[in-house]
């Protein structure tokens, strides 16, 4: 058998703990199917007293990663500490520059620095993996940096955060409260270590900037993304959608249109029927529209330890095996420069729920403003408030909400119309808007 290939790890956290366990578990296993044996030699971590679980103390030890990536015998340096500056940074760095492997799960460093990163790699003959990184244990980098190079893909899209569909799933199937779920995804190790990077969707919007430039070639575009997050989905919305045949979902979408590439995550109504719909709790799932091989989705386990481990793991195994392929599919000097369709473009349909006064003409004056705005409205329903007044009677002071439906129309005529209707006086507060995608 070749020689041990020797790594070191930076950062013993949710993830890098499972690592550890897992390469102590499967260690056999991986050495017969890679034909070398995979040894952990060098930790890095703040605290070496720490109980975590495992003995560290056979390993090298080296409190400063960056000092583990310039001096450490390894040959991969395996970054599990989060962040898209400071020590993971200059780590990766040190190590790619030292021609040392890189295996990470840090999707904020590559969205940010990964062209550079993968330029340095390159010029160092180092490789640099990250599977983990987008969509925790799902071959989705695997599936687009080699399984899919004989495609042109035309769209790639998904459920890219556990934490968000874990808080969604558990909203819809059990009225827990949005900072319940929260704390509970925090409490099991899906979350990021700041979480409004999950719940605002940064974490969504670097995972999809990743695949963005796996799926079409292009540089990395991190600044060039619609972002919406969840936390202005509410019980009413969820109940709503549900009612009207759908979930919600925080989608993280890449699509080519006749303008550029429209990148953009935003919560989203989905049928309840689409493979999509069917996704819940911490699974992710991705689907990808190719020429040749049509739609292919993958499914599962997008955050916590051990699903993520499984990740990181596989990725030192391909250094093991010996494959080199290029860290964003083609060499860097090879990709093409991201195009950015306008949001304000975005064709689709819409759902609205209003906060309407309940007077005579307030809806003649809402259907109105959408008419004006050449919307075409697919349905509108008004939910009363449990407790006020009977029908028949109507109270000026009490809002009621109206949920409406539209057919495909732009971003553009939807938030000219909604700014028209909240100038008239008739809505309460600012409204809800959740893009609906018809997806199968
Ligand atoms: N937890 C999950 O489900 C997933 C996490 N990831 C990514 O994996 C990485 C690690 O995430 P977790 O393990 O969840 O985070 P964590 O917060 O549990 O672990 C990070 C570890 O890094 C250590 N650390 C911080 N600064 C350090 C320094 N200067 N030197 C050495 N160690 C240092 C911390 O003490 C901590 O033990 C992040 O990039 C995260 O985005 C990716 C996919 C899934
Ligand atoms: N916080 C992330 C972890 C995995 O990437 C998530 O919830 O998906
Ligand atoms: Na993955």
């Amino acid at each position: 058998m070749a020689e041990t290939l020797k790594v070191g790890v930076a950062g013993l956290g949710t993830v890098g703990a499972s690592v550890l366990r897992l390469l102590a578990k499967h260690g056999d296993q991986i050495a017969r199917s890679t034909g070398r044996s995979v040894s952990v030699t060098a930790v890095s971590a703040r605290d070496r007293n720490k109980d975590r679980g495992f003995d560290v103390s056979g390993f090298e030890w080296f409190t400063d990663p960056v000092e583990m990536a310039e001096k450490g015998d390894i040959d991969v340096f395996v970054e599990l500490i989060g962040g898209d500056s400071g020590p993971a940074e200059d780590s990766v760095r040190a190590a790619l520059a030292r021609g040392i492997h890189v295996v990470t799960a840090n999707k904020a460093l590559l969205a940010r620095h990964g062209v550079a990163l993968a330029e340095i790699a390159e010029a160092n003959g180092a490789c640099l993996n990250y599977e983990a990184a987008v969509a925790g244990g799902i071959p989705i980098v695997k599936t687009l940096r080699e399984s899919m190079s004989g495609n042109g893909i035309s769209r790639v899209y998904g459920i890219l955060n556990g934490t968000c569909n874990y808080i969604l799933t558990r909203m819809e199937a059990e009225g827990i409260s949005f900072e319940d779920c929260l704390s509970d995804a925090q409490r099991l190790g899906y979350a990021e270590a700041d979480p409004t990077f999950d719940i605002e969707g940064n974490d969504t919007a670097h995972k999809l900037v990743i695949l963005t430039s796996l799926a079409f070639g292009t540089r990395i575009a991190s600044d060039d993304i619609y972002l919406e997050g969840i936390t202005s989905i509410t019980t009413a919305d969820i109940q709503a959608a549900d009612e009207l045949g759908y979930r919600i979902k925080l989608l993280g979408v890449a699509q080519q249109t006749e303008t550029g590439i429209e990148q953009r995550v935003h919560p989203t109504m989905v049928p309840k029927n689409s493979a999509i719909a069917q996704v819940d709790g911490v699974l992710n799932a991705v689907a990808v529209d190719g020429d040749f091989v049509g739609e292919i989705v993958l499914a599962g386990p997008g955050a916590g330890g051990d699903a993520t481990a499984s990740a990181v793991v596989a990725d030192v195994a391909d250094v093991a095996r010996g494959d080199r392929t290029p860290v964003l599919g083609m060499l860097a000097v090879d990709l093409k420069d991201y195009q950015r369709a306008r949001m304000r473009l975005h064709e689709g349909g819409y759902y609205i729920r209003l906060s309407v006064y309940d007077r005579p003409g307030a809806f003649a004056e809402i259907a109105h403003c959408m008419g004006n705005a050449g919307i075409s409205l697919e349905s509108i329903v008004q939910k009363r408030h449990a407790g006020s007044e009977a029908p028949g009677k109507y109270d000026e002071d009490a809002p009621q909400p109206v949920i409406l439906i539209t057919y495909e129309t732009t971003e553009v005529a939807i938030k000219e119309a909604l700014e028209v209707i909240m100038s008239k006086g008739v809505v309460a507060e600012k409204p809800q808007m959740i893009r609906i995608e018809n997806l199968n």
